[in-house]
C-alpha cells in the first residue's frame, strides 16, 4: 500500500464514511485500506504457529467476516444530569441538553475540563455511577436506554483496565467467551479476535503480556488503548463511546488511534468520542463537534461551523491558534474572574440555543425521535431480546481460567510461598521429630505440632488473600456494570482458582511436618491430622476474602483485621 499523505488520507476516510457501497462491513478491505496496517501483522514473515494462533490467516480470508453490526442512532433530548450530595440535595452536572448521532458519524465531545464532558457520555451510555439521577430522554434505534446498552454499545474508559499477567491473544479469548453470544461458534470466535488483531495492528504483540512487574516485555501505551478498542468491538456494536482515548498518548499513536475511530465510523459505527487538544488534522477526522461548558452545549455541529458561530459572537480566532483550543480557551473559567467567565459561557450557550443551527439540531431529533417511535423499536426489541448469554458454568469455568493464569504467572510470589512453606514445615518437623508417643508428654507434643501447622495453614491464606479484593474492585466493578459476570461468579471462580493452586502447597506443608512428626505407629492419626489441617487452608482464604471485600482500599482492611 503506498503511503498517503494526512489530508489525502483525511479525504478518503470521510470518502468511505459517506459512500454507502464502502460503507459495508462484508468488505473488511475498506478498514484495512484506510488504516494502514504495520507489515508485521499481514502475516507473511510470521511462521511461528502455535496452539493460541486463533486461526491460521489463509482460513480467515477464506471465511471471512461473520459479524454484522446493526447501524445505531442515538438521540437524546432535554437531558440532565443530577448527582446527590452527602447532604441529600442534587448537584446538577449537565443541564438540559439536546443532540444525536448517526451510524457513520464521529462524533468530538470537547469543553474545558469539568464541563460535564464524562458525565453526559456515562449518561447517553447508561453507565452513569450510582447516586446519579438522569432526566429526560435517550433513546438508541427508538428504543428508551437501558441495560442493553452495555451489550449492544462498547465504552472505552479513559483509564483502560486489564488484567496485567495475561496476555493479548488470551486476554481477548477470555473476553470472546464472556461477550459474545452463546450461539457464536468457536470458530467465529477465533476468527473475530483473528480479525482484530490485524485490524488493530496488535497481531506481533499477541504473545505479549499486557503488563507486570518482572521486567517481561509488555504492551506499549498505544497498544494498551489498541487493545482496549479491541475488546470493545469483539462483538461489533453499532455504537461506541471513548472517553478521552488520545489521553497518554504521543501524537503518533493518538493519530492512529482516531484513524481507527474514524475507519470504524467509515463502517458504519456511531462513535462518540471525548477529547482534549486534538491537533487541526486530528480535528479533521471528526464529522460533527460538540462544545459544552458548564454542562450546556455551546455548539454542536460540523467543526468548521464553529469558526463562523464564535466569529458571530465576536470571538475571532487568530491565525496562528488551533481553533479547538481556543474555542475550550474562550468557554474555560479564567482563574480570578469566574463570574465574569461564567457570564461570557452563558451569554454564548444562550445565544447558541437560538441560532440556526440549533434550530437545525432539534428539528432533526424531533423528526428521530418520531420516526423511531413508529418504525423501527420493534425490530430494536427483537433484536436485544435474541441475545443468549453465555452458561453460567462456561463463564465461571473461563474465569477461573484467568485468575488460575494471574496465580501461576506470577512465579516469584509462589516460589517465595513454596520456600516459605517448606522452611515452616521443616523447622515444625524437626522440633516435634519423632515425638509421638501415647504418653501425656507426647500428646502435648502433638497439639503443639498441629497448632504451628494449622496456625500455618490458617493465618497465612488469610494474609495472602487480603489485598485481593481491593486490588481487583475496579476491574471486577468495571466488569460487573458491563454485565460480563455477576458477583457470585466472580467469587466461585476467584475460591477455585485459588484453592487449585494453592492447595498443593498446603497438603506439601501438612504432608511434611506430619510425617516427620508422626511415626509409622501413628499412621492413621497422621492421615486424620493431615486432612484437618490441609482443608484449613481453603478455608481460611475464602473467610479473609470475604474481609477483603469489606472495604475498597487495603489500609481500610488492615484496620478491620489489626483492629486498629
Ligand atoms: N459525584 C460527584 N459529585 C459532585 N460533583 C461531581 C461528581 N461527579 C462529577 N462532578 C463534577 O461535575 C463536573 C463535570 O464532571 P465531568 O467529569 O463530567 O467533567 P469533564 O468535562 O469530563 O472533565 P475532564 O475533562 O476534566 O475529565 C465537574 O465539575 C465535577 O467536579
Amino acid at each position: 500500500m503506498s503511503k498517503k499523505s494526512g489530508s489525502d488520507r483525511i479525504r478518503s476516510l470521510k470518502n468511505a464514511s459517506r459512500n454507502p457501497s464502502t460503507n459495508n462491513t462484508s468488505n473488511p478491505s475498506s478498514l484495512e485500506e484506510s488504516y494502514e496496517l504495520r507489515p508485521e501483522v499481514r502475516f507473511l514473515e510470521d511462521t511461528k504457529r502455535s496452539k493460541y494462533d486463533p486461526l491460521f490467516p489463509e482460513v480467515e480470508e477464506m471465511l471471512g467476516p461473520t459479524i454484522t453490526q446493526q447501524p445505531c442512532t442515538l438521540v437524546w433530548r432535554d437531558l440532565s444530569v443530577h448527582v446527590k450530595l452527602k447532604g441529600g440535595s442534587l448537584k446538577r452536572l449537565v443541564n438540559n441538553v439536546n443532540g444525536i448521532a448517526k451510524p457513520g458519524t464521529l462524533v468530538a465531545l470537547m469543553g474545558p475540563s469539568g464541563a460535564g464532558k464524562t458525565t453526559l457520555m456515562s449518561a447517553l451510555a447508561h453507565r452513569s455511577p450510582v447516586g446519579t439521577v438522569v432526566d429526560g430522554e435517550i433513546a438508541m434505534n427508538g428504543h428508551p436506554v437501558g441495560d442493553f446498552m452495555h451489550r449492544e454499545s462498547g465504552y472505552m474508559h479513559q483509564d483502560e483496565l486489564f488484567v496485567d499477567n495475561l496476555t493479548v491473544i488470551e486476554h481477548l479469548t477470555i473476553m470472546a467467551r464472556l461477550r459474545m453470544d452463546r450461539r457464536t461458534s468457536s470458530l467465529a470466535r477465533k476468527r473475530r479476535v483473528n480479525q482484530l488483531l490485524r485490524q488493530l495492528a496488535l497481531y506481533g504483540a499477541r504473545f505479549t503480556r499486557i503488563g507486570g512487574l518482572d521486567g517481561r516485555k509488555t504492551l506499549s501505551g498505544g497498544e494498551r488503548k489498541r487493545l482496549a478498542f479491541a475488546t470493545e468491538l469483539l462483538t461489533d456494536p453499532g455504537l461506541l463511546f471513548c472517553d478521552e482515548p488520545t489521553t497518554g498518548l504521543d501524537s503518533s499513536s493518538a493519530q492512529k488511534l482516531v484513524d481507527l475511530l474514524r475507519a470504524s465510523a467509515a463502517q458504519g459505527k456511531t462513535i462518540i468520542c471525548t477529547i482534549h487538544q486534538p491537533s487541526s488534522e486530528l480535528m479533521a477526522l471528526f464529522d460533527r463537534l460538540v462544545l459544552l461548558a458548564e454542562g450546556r452545549v455551546a455548539f454542536a455541529g460540523n467543526s468548521s461551523a464553529a469558526l463562523g458561530f464564535f466569529e458571530s459572537l465576536g470571538y475571532h480566532c487568530p491565525l496562528t491558534y488551533n481553533p479547538t483550543d481556543y474555542f475550550i480557551n474562550v468557554l474555560a473559567m479564567i482563574p480570578g474572574s469566574e463570574a465574569a467567565s461564567r457570564q461570557a459561557v452563558k451569554s454564548i450557550c444562550n445565544r447558541f440555543a437560538v441560532s440556526d443551527a440549533a434550530k437545525e439540531l432539534d428539528m432533526e431529533i424531533q423528526l428521530e425521535f418520531h420516526l423511531m417511535e413508529n418504525v423501527i423499536q420493534k425490530s430494536q426489541e427483537e433484536a436485544i431480546d435474541n441475545f443468549k448469554a453465555p452458561f453460567f458454568f462456561t463463564k465461571i469455568g473461563w474465569l477461573v481460567y484467568r485468575y488460575f493464569m494471574v496465580i501461576i504467572r506470577d512465579p516469584r510470589v509462589q516460589f517465595i510461598r513454596i520456600l516459605q512453606k517448606l522452611a515452616i514445615a521443616l523447622t515444625a518437623g524437626l522440633c516435634f521429630l519423632g515425638t509421638v508417643r501415647l504418653t501425656q508428654t507426647g500428646v502435648q507434643d502433638v497439639q503443639g505440632a498441629l497448632f504451628i501447622i494449622i496456625a500455618e495453614n490458617t493465618f497465612s491464606p488469610m494474609y495472602s488473600v487480603l489485598h485481593m479484593f481491593p486490588e481487583e474492585f475496579p476491574l471486577f466493578h468495571r466488569e460487573l456494570k458491563a454485565g460480563l459476570y455477576s458477583t457470585p461468579m466472580y467469587y466461585i471462580a476467584r475460591m477455585i482458582a485459588l484453592k487449585e493452586a494453592t492447595a498443593s502447597q498446603d497438603v506439601a506443608l501438612s504432608t511434611i511436618a506430619l510425617t516427620r512428626v508422626g511415626s509409622e505407629r501413628s499412621r492413621p492419626t497422621t492421615v486424620t491430622s493431615w486432612r484437618r489441617s490441609a482443608s484449613k487452608a481453603p478455608q481460611a482464604s475464602k473467610a479473609c476474602c470475604a474481609v477483603s471485600s469489606l472495604a475498597p482500599q487495603l489500609k481500610h482492611i488492615l484496620k478491620i483485621t489489626l483492629f486498629k
